[in-house]
């Protein structure tokens, strides 16, 4: 199958055994997020388990504080040698370029593979109202999202992550290197769930994101293996 290395399966479940279930039965997944529920749950254990499979691994923890406290979190953090990281742009610049430096500092240190660092845009959570009327940001939504995507290019992380609606502006401004993760993404049969700004796998990818990042349209389905089959074969 040729699209569905493309996707990164969010593992959003409580605990470590939920999460090999569905690693074993989602064989043919090559690249898993890991993210704030499972680490907080599971610590490192799960990167371990992902890796003694050759899983690729996205640590989803978005680091969100000041430039001395993202920087060793990024530098812990890069040291297990995972392939994706995340903090929100809105730390800053600061922050953006500390954590940079500190997660190639810690993947030296351990004599890994630095990770991709990339920012949160805008959550793809938020609506275009809700920016407005309850983070007060008197910007259009696309252009927040683009902004915090070249203030971190400028900052030196690799990439983004963004909503499938925006990406093709981000693609655009921010040329072909740039890394363009994309969460929110459904298939028209779907639930939307929390999600507001989505669009279908095949039109977030034609749109120019590199990943696309799934969860519960998979890993909540009645037969998770059928949904990962169903979406990897809309894809080809
Ligand atoms: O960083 C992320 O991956 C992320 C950023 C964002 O803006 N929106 C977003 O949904 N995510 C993550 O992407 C996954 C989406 O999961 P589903 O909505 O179940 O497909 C979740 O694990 C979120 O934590």
């Amino acid at each position: 199958m040729m699209g569905n290395d493309k996707i990164i399966v969010a593992l959003d479940v409580p605990d470590l055994e939920g999460a090999i279930a569905l690693i074993d039965k989602l064989e043919s997944v090559s690249f898993w997020k890991v993210g704030l529920e499972l680490f907080t749950s599971t610590g490192p254990q799960i990167l371990e388990i992902l890796k003694s499979r050759q899983k690729r691994i996205f640590l989803d923890l978005k680091f969100h504080d000041i430039p001395n406290t993202v920087a060793g979190a990024c530098r812990s953090s890069a040291r297990y040698g995972v392939d994706l990281l995340t903090i929100h742009a809105t730390a800053g610049k600061d922050a953006l370029k500390a954590a940079t430096e500190a997660a190639q500092t810690g993947a030296a240190q351990a004599g890994v593979q630095p990770p991709k660092l990339i920012a949160i845009t805008l959550l793809t959570s938020i609506s275009a109202r809700q920016l407005a009327f309850d983070l007060k940001i008197p910007l259009e939504l696309p252009e927040f999202a683009l902004e915090m995507a070249l203030m971190a290019k400028e900052s030196g992380l690799d990439g983004a992550v963004c909503s499938p609606q925006e990406v093709a502006q981000l693609r655009q401004t921010s040329g072909d290197e740039f890394l363009l993760v994309c969460p929110g993404v459904r298939p028209t049969w779907a639930d939307k769930g929390d999600q507001k700004r989505s669009l279908t796998p095949s039109q977030a990818l034609q749109a120019g994101a590199n990943y696309l990042v799934i969860g519960r349209p998979i890993t909540a389905a009645p037969d998770p293996e059928l949904a990962w089959k169903r979406i990897s074969e809309e894809l080809n």
